[in-house]
């Protein structure tokens, strides 16, 4: 982006001399009195002024300066102005500087002196800008522990916390390894239920004949064994959150049991006649399509209204645009601290093969295939070997034409961009090697949506 400043001096003499003052890759624009100058300030949005206070009407004193100060500080309050004055007016500088001017420059001119101070003024106008980029967009979802970037993820992440504060019961489908678990735990954590405990049960881990005791409990006696009463998870997760896990495998058998619970929120434990009342708020989560279940007669269709008031669908991580790189660099730098191999970064090589790979296992075999290539890798970068992951695509017969592969090279270098940047325009334009209206206009022709997480996108 081309740095741009506004030199106000109404002295023609000085205008010039301040213009040869600066190399070309500055572009420089000149205004003589406040009104030109305020106009040129809207026009030209410089990030740097210089402001000579003496200007007419007033050039012998500094009130139309000062007045032409407090306007930039309102009207553009990021921009830096550095105050050019007389090498008497030490107290007009200081005056300045307490309103709010970024630094002073005291006549006479001296060219070096003078870009010095310019520059630094740049200087810190970039690093304020990157900073507060940096703040509006951080990791796309302020979630402990969930790393996205993407708009699917982030429009996930959204409605999780929508529905956190409430006690809805919530299914959350999604591919085994897409994070279910992950967002239930961040569901609860996110309620008021979160001091409370949050009791997870695979229904598929546990066999049919002991589910039922595991999740109602069982009274002493109801059968050879139950020397005493215990409780079950349903009852252990009172006040707080129970999570379902594969409830997709929930046999039938137990389906009408836990129905009944869902419905009149008390539990029977086995062997008992007397319902216990429980408070819980139930999250349910399974990887099987429970459409096909209820069709084939696995799963009953009124359970599945009861467990989805509110259905979150985790998509699998080949389908977040640009989440898998995001996901594994933020694993290589916690990986590589724990396994006390910092500073570790991929190869051009691995990162294509991250981003081409259809990640079948998602987020869980990332963390297997990062993890290995945290241990393999021979020096500082991470190569596609390391991480076992089969070479990019290349073009081939399922192309159309060249101008299709060229058109997908794109979009996929765009999206790594963005992603790279944290959605930072100026800076993912810079990492293309384009201008920021040429990436805005590709960004519109690739429909590539940058705007939900943050308008600078
Ligand atoms: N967006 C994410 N950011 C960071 N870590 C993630 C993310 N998604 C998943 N993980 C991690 O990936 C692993 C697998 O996640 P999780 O167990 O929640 O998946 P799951 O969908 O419940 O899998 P399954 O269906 O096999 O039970 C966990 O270690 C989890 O912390």
């Amino acid at each position: 982006m081309t740095r741009r400043l506004l030199i106000v001096e109404d002295d023609p003499g000085l205008q010039s001399q301040m213009r040869w003052c600066f190399s070309e890759d500055l572009e420089v624009f000149v205004a003589s009195d406040r009104e030109t100058a305020l106009a040129a300030l809207r026009r030209e949005e410089p990030d740097v002024v210089t402001l000579d206070l003496g200007l007419p009407p007033d050039p012998g004193g500094a009130t139309e300066g000062f007045a032409l100060l407090e306007d930039i500080l309102r009207l553009a309050p990021l921009t830096k102005v550095i105050v050019v004055t007389g090498r008497e007016d030490k107290e007009n500088a200081v005056l300045a500087i307490g309103m709010g001017a970024s630094d002073f420059y005291q006549k006479p001119l001296d060219a070096d002196i003078l870009n010095f101070v310019v520059n630094r003024a740049f200087r810190l106008a970039e690093l304020e800008r990157e900073n507060r980029d940096l703040a509006q967009q951080g990791n796309g979802t302020k979630i402990k522990g969930i790393i996205a970037g993407s708009p699917q993820m982030i429009a996930v992440c959204r409605t999780l916390e929508k529905i956190a504060p409430t006690d809805v019961t919530t299914l959350i489908t999604g591919e085994t390894g897409t994070g279910k678990e992950l967002l239930a735990r961040a569901l609860h954590n996110l309620s008021p239920r979160a001091s409370n405990v949050f009791a997870a049960i695979n229904c598929a881990a546990i066999p049919e004949n002991l589910l039922e005791s595991e999740l109602f409990g069982f009274e002493k006696g109801s059968f050879t064994g139950a020397t005493q009463a215990k409780k079950g998870k349903i009852e252990s997760a009172n006040g707080g959150t129970l999570f379902l896990d594969e409830i997709g495998d929930m046999p039938m058998s137990l389906q009408a049991k836990l129905l009944r619970f869902l419905q009149e929120r008390v539990v029977d434990r086995v062997g008992s006649i007397k319902p216990i009342p429980v408070d819980v708020r139930v999250v349910c989560a399974t990887h099987r399509n429970v459409q096909k279940l209820i069709e084939t007669g696995d799963f009953r269709e009124d359970l599945y209204y009861r467990i989805s008031e509110i259905t979150l669908d985790v998509p699998a991580l080949r389908e977040r645009e640009g989440d898998a790189l995001v996901i594994a660099r933020s694993l290589l730098k916690s990986l590589g601290k724990d396994m006390d191999r910092q500073n570790l970064t991929f190869s051009e090589d691995a990162v294509n093969a991250i981003s081409s790979y259809a990640w079948p296992g998602n987020v869980r075999e990332m963390i297997n295939k990062v993890k290995r290539a945290t241990i393999m890798a021979d020096g500082k970068r991470i190569t596609r070997e390391d991480l076992e992951l089969p070479g990019s695509e290349q073009p081939g017969e399922n192309h159309l034409n060249l101008r299709q592969v060229r058109e997908q090279a794109e979009r996929k270098a765009i999206v790594q961009a963005l992603q790279a940047s944290d959605f930072n325009m100026t800076q993912a334009s810079r990492l293309l090697g384009v201008t920021r209206p040429t990436l805005y206009n590709l960004t519109d022709k690739y429909r590539i949506d940058t705007s939900s997480e943050n308008p600078e996108v």
